[in-house]
């Protein structure tokens, strides 16, 4: 029996033990707080989302790999001021190691290619999907945990690689029925926002600081903008140009701004070229405000957004020229992106573009009565061998087994009776027809 004292978060029951009487609590059947369980139908939304990640990653000749959700703390330590190195998932485990569930892929697909070092033949194209954490006082109630696909090319410096990247991202809305109507992609090059650092001579050291700054623009107040850049040492006239930069959305205005020399604006330029030839032209556009919240960009970036402006960004990535020779290695040029696996959901429920999937098995057999248990397994396990799904029921009434069959969508219900196995046969119901047949058990397979 049960009786229930409330506690500070919820309702404790005490079931004691009629045995022994000793009192056992009920565990709490919430998964940790910002995480997610998987029912078998949410698993099948999110195993359909990761088959189309992956068969995107085939059709672009991308590698799969994997890396371990923990990793060393260092690789994350950067100075920076990210939101994603502020809420690390950190802690020290039972040998004194510093360790984090990681935030991000990008840092330990660079520490396997440095690992690897020159027995890796460049360029190469990785992919993974994998679980990323942040730590965040639940004051937000956001999720602590996500999976990413993640796409990157290395030792491509060329923007050919940044066009690979966007061709495959749009490639993966277009089989999810979305369209360039639904979703944009913002376009720029953290190069622009160095020349605008250069020509108001913002000493170097600040350029990452002044990305993370600069990414939160449209998510904090102008002013919180303005003030967090002169408190790392911008000036005034240089935050108002800074400011005005961002605003740009044509290559004349940025060109009447910078010149058209400059290589961040070459590069930008190549890459609306090749989107006419991948036909992505219609998803991209310009808009020098995006800078991305990763300080190791240094090129190109570029992030989808959803056209009614309801949802955070659905994808991001870019150029990071600079992350091999900030961990010591040799200059590697690369780029990539992360597509979480959250946001794509809400976008495809707000366009009901969610998929209908349901649970499939090829047939259910059912022994009629007792003794003909082991020749229905006997039946079960051939039919398998031969790749068919089977669900082999037992202990259940002929009417709950009909039921079943509707229910998980199975095509052929097998049933085995006494008469019919004499005559080494069974009663076979095709539930897409409703035919019923009697038919040898050879010829089932
Ligand atoms: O994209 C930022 C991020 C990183 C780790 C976990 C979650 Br949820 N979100």
């Amino acid at each position: 029996h049960k009786h229930s004292t409330s506690t500070q978060d919820n309702i404790v029951q005490h079931i004691t033990n009629e045995n022994d009487g000793e009192v056992m609590e009920a565990i709490d059947t919430n998964p940790p707080r910002g995480t997610r369980d998987f029912t078998p139908e949410d698993m099948r939304l999110r195993s359909w989302l990761f088959q189309n990640f992956r068969e995107v990653s085939r059709l672009l000749s991308f590698e799969e790999v994997d890396f371990p959700v923990l990793e060393s703390e260092a690789l994350f330590i950067r100075k920076a001021g990210e939101e994603i190195t502020q809420q690390l998932y950190n802690f020290e485990d039972k040998g004194g190691r510093r360790v984090v569930l990681r935030p991000e892929i990008t840092p330990s697909l660079a520490r396997l290619i440095m690992k690897q070092g020159k027995s890796l033949s460049l360029p190469l194209k990785w992919y993974t999907i994998g679980q990323c954490w942040r730590y965040e006082r639940m004051t937000r109630g956001r999720r602590r945990e996500h999976y990413q696909w993640n796409m990157d090319i290395i030792g491509i410096s060329k923007v050919r690689a940044e066009a690979e990247l966007i061709y495959a991202a749009v490639l993966l809305f277009e089989r999810l029925g979305i369209t360039a109507s639904d979703v944009g992609i913002r376009v720029s090059s953290r190069k622009v926002l160095q020349a605008v650092l250069e020509k108001y001579s913002i000493p170097q050291h600040l350029f990452t600081k002044v990305c993370v700054i600069v990414d939160k623009l449209n998510k904090i107040p102008i002013d919180e903008i303005q003030n967090e850049l002169i408190s790392v040492g911008v000036s005034l006239g240089a935050v108002k140009g800074i400011i005005e930069v961002l605003s740009l959305k044509s290559f004349p205005e940025l060109e009447a701004i910078l010149g058209s020399d400059k290589e961040g604006v070459a590069d930008l330029k190549k890459l609306f070229f090749f989107a006419e030839d991948y036909g992505f032209s219609q998803w991209i556009q310009l808009d020098v405000s995006v800078v991305r919240g990763l300080a190791y960009y240094t090129g190109i970036v570029f992030e989808a957004f959803d056209r009614d402006g309801k949802l955070r960004a659905i994808c991001g990535g870019g150029r990071y020229d600079k992350l091999f020779s900030m961990f010591g290695g040799d200059d590697t040029p690369a780029c990539g992106f992360g597509f979480g696996d959250a946001v794509i959901i809400e976008l495809l429920k707000d366009k009901g573009l969610l998929p209908n999937l349901s649970h499939k098995v090829d047939d259910i057999v059912f022994p009629l009565d007792g003794e003909l248990e082991g020749p229905a397994s006997r039946i079960a396990s051939a039919l398998r061998r031969n790749g068919r799904s089977v669900d082999l029921i037992e202990d259940k009434r002929l009417k709950w087994v009909f039921k079943h069959a509707e229910r998980i969508g199975a095509n052929r219900l097998i049933l085995v009776g006494n008469s019919e196995w004499q005559q080494g046969m069974v009663r076979v119901k095709d539930l897409s027809t409703r035919e019923e047949s009697n038919v040898k058990i050879e010829e089932l397979c």
